[in-house]
């Protein structure tokens, strides 16, 4: 018998300039098999995967597929010796159908012309083979749903045939649901091809289901490699992050006191509303909804940064109608938004800049920051509170890992004086380790009892329910619930998955949300 392909990671060694990455990195996955490949923000995953996938070249050490060395070859040349790599943002396009995406640069051609009845059809036996029954090869893109994209994504590496496939954050922004669709995707792909799979993740809840070793790579080495069988999740997450403080959140129910801080009556945008809600000073509401549900539009409309096209929208009893997030932020409303690197990080600023920005050249300044040797103190305490790495208040925005970046990118309104009424979070903890997302929920806890009244969008119903004293279902920009108190993460999941693909008659709706809904 034929020993399986290995993929083979042997004493890999990255610096940029004087930061040493990765330190001597040994790794192996098999064919068959699926290996988890944790780590705490910074750690080093993401240069690893770059070295591997032909992205950045590696100081010394190999990387071997069945003996062959991949060290040296471009991203092109790395697919053609069979390792495939689907990176967290997408990179599948609206208005190209499912089959013309899944065949996007590597098109069937006869006669000069794309032969489309060829790829729809072959497109089908890649989904029939992964045992994924409901997506149309004909049909636009824009029509699918987020983990349906992931999917697409995963049928467009396996039509090379690639002998390993590297995922980096594949359930980033999925629900549940999908995040389940989707591990059965890869579980086919696994059983029927015999691909080799290295999967990157801070969920940990979804190790025990998709895994079968885990390796943990700790400050640029590996600290160990198990059986999946052999490791609880406390082992995890003391290992990613041995010095986070797992305390559980105080979730007492929420006492209104006094008058209410936002009041959105029929509000509306271009696919959202109409929108009614109302929030006291020191109350968080949650947002949940599937990607596309209209969460991020809402967010956007609120902090200035999309126009309300209808309703009403009440600050501390003024009414307000923002038409950029300047005239939102001297208001005392502040976003941050999901797709942080993109959006909001100034990837030539240093950390520093990119934390104090917001409240730069404003009037009044928050007090600590008007005295410009503080700077350097209001970085170090954030970095201090949750844990920023490098804590180097100088380094380029560009330089830190994507959970680092999301640290700095909430920070800025955590910092004292930040004086935020209104703070709106868009999936505040994705990319984010284990051993932060608690030092971040802690960290919004105290801005909650200060006062703060908190938005928060995820696509996580556990974080919705830990976090939210109220919650909000969207599907296809439509409220679809409030609800008090929620603690049914099923019940969340159950009505943003009917609200998206079934009609509204069929979405249940209990006493308990009746009697909420407006
Ligand atoms: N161009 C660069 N110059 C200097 N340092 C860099 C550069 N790129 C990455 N780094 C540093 O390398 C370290 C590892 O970053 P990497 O992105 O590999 O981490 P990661 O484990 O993928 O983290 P995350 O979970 O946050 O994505 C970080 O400390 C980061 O700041």
């Amino acid at each position: 018998m034929t020993a399986p392909a290995r993929l083979e990671v042997k004493d890999l060694r990255k610096s940029y300039g004087s930061v040493v990455v990765l330190k001597g990195v040994d790794l192996a996955v098999e064919a068959g098999q699926v290996l988890a490949f944790l780590g705490a923000n910074g750690a080093g995953k993401s240069t690893l995967l770059n070295c591997v996938s032909g992205a950045q070249d590696a100081d010394t050490g190999d990387i071997l597929v069945e003996s062959a060395s991949l060290r040296g070859l471009n991203p092109r040349q790395v697919q053609d010796q069979g390792v495939a790599i689907i990176y967290q943002h997408f990179q599948v396009f609206e208005g190209l159908s499912v089959a013309e995406n899944i065949f996007l640069g590597h098109e069937i051609r006869r006669g000069g012309r794309v032969d489309r009845r060829a790829q729809n059809r072959q497109a089908q036996e890649l989904l029939d083979r992964l045992g994924v029954e409901d997506i149309d090869p004909r049909a636009d893109l824009g029509s699918l749903g987020v983990g349906e994209r992931k999917v697409v994504e995963i049928a467009r590496a396996l039509r090379l045939k690639p002998k390993f496939l590297i995922l980096d954050e594949p359930t980033a922004s999925l629900s549940d649901k999908e995040a389940k669709a989707l591990h059965e995707v890869i579980r086919q792909a696994v059983a029927r091809d015999g691909i080799g799979v290295i999967y990157v993740t801070h969920f940990l809840d979804e190790i025990h289901k998709i895994a079968d070793q885990v390796t943990i790579l700790r400050d640029g080495r590996i600290l160990w490699t198990r059986p999946v069988g052999e490791v609880s999740i406390a082992d995890m997450t003391d290992a990613i992050s041995p010095d986070a403080l797992m305390t559980g959140l105080d979730k007492t129910p929420f006492q209104a006191d006094g008058a209410e801080m936002l009041q959105i009556e029929d509000l509306t945008t271009d696919f959202v509303g109409p929108i009614n809600v109302a929030l006291h000073p020191g109350e968080v509401l949650g947002i949940y909804g599937l990607m596309g549900a209209g969460r991020t539009e809402l967010l956007e409309c609120l902090s200035g940064a999309a126009p309300q096209s209808g309703g009403r929208l009440q600050i501390g009893g003024t009414l307000r109608r923002f038409r950029t997030p300047r005239e939102a932020q001297d208001q005392g409303v502040a976003l941050v938004a999901s797709d942080r690197k993109e959006q909001s990080l100034f990837s030539s600023f240093s950390a520093v800049e990119n934390l104090l920005v917001p409240h730069m050249g404003r009037s009044p300044m928050p007090r600590m920051l008007r005295n410009f040797n503080s700077e350097g103190l209001a970085f170090e305490r954030a970095a201090r509170r949750l844990n920023i790495q490098p804590p180097n208040p100088r380094m380029q925005g560009q330089r830190f890992s994507g959970g680092n970046a999301q640290k700095i990118m909430v920070s800025r309104w955590l910092i004292e004086g930040a004086e935020i009424k209104l703070l709106l979070l868009d999936e505040p903890t994705q990319g984010v380790d284990i051993g932060a997302r608690h030092e971040l929920y802690e960290a919004l806890a105290e801005v909650k009892r200060k006062g703060t009244t908190i938005i928060v969008a995820s696509s996580d119903a556990t974080e919705i329910c830990l976090l939210a004293d109220k919650v909000m279902v969207l599907g296809r920009g439509q409220q679809v619930a409030l609800i008090d108190n929620p603690h049914d993460e099923e019940l969340l999941i159950e009505l943003a998955h009917k609200a998206e693909h079934g009609t509204q008659q069929d979405v249940p709706v209990g006493e308990k949300e009746m009697g909420a809904m407006q």
